[in-house]
């Protein structure tokens, strides 16, 4: 049962071989087993559980069941969710209790998901490795001395180690994609505009979407139909009409035109990760797909574009934790500006704090256009590159990280090094455009992912043809043997 699908979890749960609340307590009793060793979970609230594991079983008796009626699930503690702690990995929130649901969590309550708790994350989902986490770092399942990834990690973490048979995360530079690839998982990133952000706690508004993170596509097609689509308090949600993101799963490859960005199979992924991306292609060859090469010439300025943009629009939207309305207030202070200084000086991390000063720094006179405006160029660059590429291809596929886990304090010393984790990711953002990444081998014991990029709205595309691959390779159906 562990391993199972949501669709094999939805039958067990319809032919009664189990209920929700049963389904649920096994996940509950893995949480209370393993989560000490991982510390994925940062909130649990068994009662609220079973509370929703009940109700999704009367649905499910009254004839009236969805396709994920009764599946548990596990929020990354960045969306707000009603009744529950909601820290987004700071000490900033906590104590904070949302009050109301975020759009993505009550998307999921309304399909009758069952919340198993929160999950771990770096804080305000700034971070690859979980590292920056006021919470502790999460540990890796598959070698507990590495790093799951960031900023979703402890999502990743959780379903890696079937705490929880899937999540929620949010990727602003490729945090859902990259923790899926260290934990061997499928997750996406949707087009940005997709899923709702109202709920989420902001970090980069233009950059941020929430997407689902599961062993599988066909899982993360049938999450992404529970909570996409239009929202009317989000004002960058898209008004296009609902569709279903598992339509073309079972459509075969041939005639598959799969694009390899020149610039990304140079020599920045280890020699490990690019022979198991080979290995990966040559799978899809034989499913009938042709690879051909592509250029996305403006791709190497990615990572320095976006730590001018994602930094200037956390500063902004962190201004509002300033110790009044919300969040931790430092218990000793002069006046009202000392009160400020000191509850954001200790309520944020070093990591978050450099970001802040740096976005501060390039919106300032003089040096707004120097660097934000020329980041924005850079951004329309590569949004241009893409858009060029998809001319001559349908999708394009990369690593999605340069190697596999490593271990932890590796990077943490070294910004640089830790923002370069993404780079394989961070341009999809910029763009705007869907990728996800799929589990596509194993190098000493530890997942690798392949990253593949589709033109905006194409999510189900990309489903399809990690569905497929899917299909003739079993690496999404590993997981590592001490949670078995
Ligand atoms: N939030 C993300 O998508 C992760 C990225 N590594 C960052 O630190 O900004």
């Amino acid at each position: 049962m562990i391993n199972a699908s949501l669709k094999e979890l939805a039958s067990a749960l319809d032919s009664k071989k189990i209920s929700s609340l049963e389904l649920t307590e096994l996940f509950l009793g893995r949480i209370a087993q393993h989560n000490p060793l991982i510390n994925a979970f940062v909130t649990l609230d068994a009662e609220k559980s079973r509370a929703a594991a009940k109700a999704a079983d009367a649905v499910r008796a009254a004839g009236n069941a969805g396709p994920l009626t009764g599946v548990p699930i596990a929020h990354k503690d960045i969306f707000c969710q009603d009744g529950w702690r909601t820290t987004c990995g700071s000490r900033m929130l906590e104590n904070f209790i949302a009050p109301y649901n975020a759009t993505v969590v009550e998307r999921c309550n309304q399909a009758g998901l069952v919340p198993l708790g929160k999950v771990n994350m770096d804080e305000f989902a700034m971070g690859s490795s979980n590292e920056t986490s006021y919470y502790g770092p999460v540990r890796n399942p598959w070698d507990t001395d590495r790093v799951p990834g960031g900023s979703s990690g402890g999502s990743a973490a959780a379903v890696a180690a079937r705490l929880a048979p899937a999540a929620t995360g949010t990727d602003t530079g490729g945090s859902i994609r990259q923790p899926a690839a260290l934990c061997g998982l499928t997750g996406l990133k949707p087009s940005y505009g997709t899923v709702s952000r109202w709920g989420m706690i902001a970090f980069a508004s233009s950059l941020d979407q929430a997407g689902p993170m599961a062993p599988s596509a066909e899982d993360c097609g049938l999450l992404l139909n529970a909570f996409a689509g239009f929202d009317a308090k989000d004002s960058t949600s898209l008004e296009r009409d609902n569709e279903d993101y598992t339509r073309s799963l079972d459509q075969p490859l041939k005639g598959l035109r799969i694009g390899l960005p020149k610039e990304f199979f140079g020599t920045d992924g280890d020699a490990a990760t690019m022979a198991a991306i080979e290995a990966a292609l040559a799978e899809y060859r034989k499913l009938g797909a042709e690879t051909i090469e592509v250029s996305l010439p403006s791709i190497s300025q990615s990572v320095s574009a976006y730590y001018v943009i994602a930094p200037a629009e956390a500063s902004s939207n962190l201004s509002r934790f300033d110790g009044v309305r919300y969040g931790y207030r430092a218990p000793d202070y002069t006046d009202l500006n000392d009160m400020y200084a000191k509850s954001r000086a200790q309520g944020f991390g070093e990591e978050v704090k450099r970001r802040i000063l740096i976005g501060t720094y390039v919106l300032s006179h003089g040096y707004y256009d120097a660097y934000y405006l020329q980041a924005q160029r850079i951004r329309r660059l590569i949004a241009n590159d893409f858009d060029a590429a998809f001319k001559q291809c349908d999708v394009i596929a990369s690593p999605t990280t340069p190697g596999t886990a490593f271990k932890f304090g590796e990077k943490s010393g070294d910004p640089v090094q830790m923002y370069l984790s993404d780079i394989y990711t961070i341009g999809v953002n910029l763009a705007g455009i869907p990728a996800l990444s799929h589990p596509c081998g194993e190098i000493n014991g530890l997942p690798t992912g392949m990253q593949l990029i589709g033109p905006y709205f194409s999510e189900h595309r990309l489903l399809n043809v990690t569905h497929q691959y899917q299909q003739v390779t079993d690496w999404h159906r590993r997981m590592p043997t001490a949670f078995a």
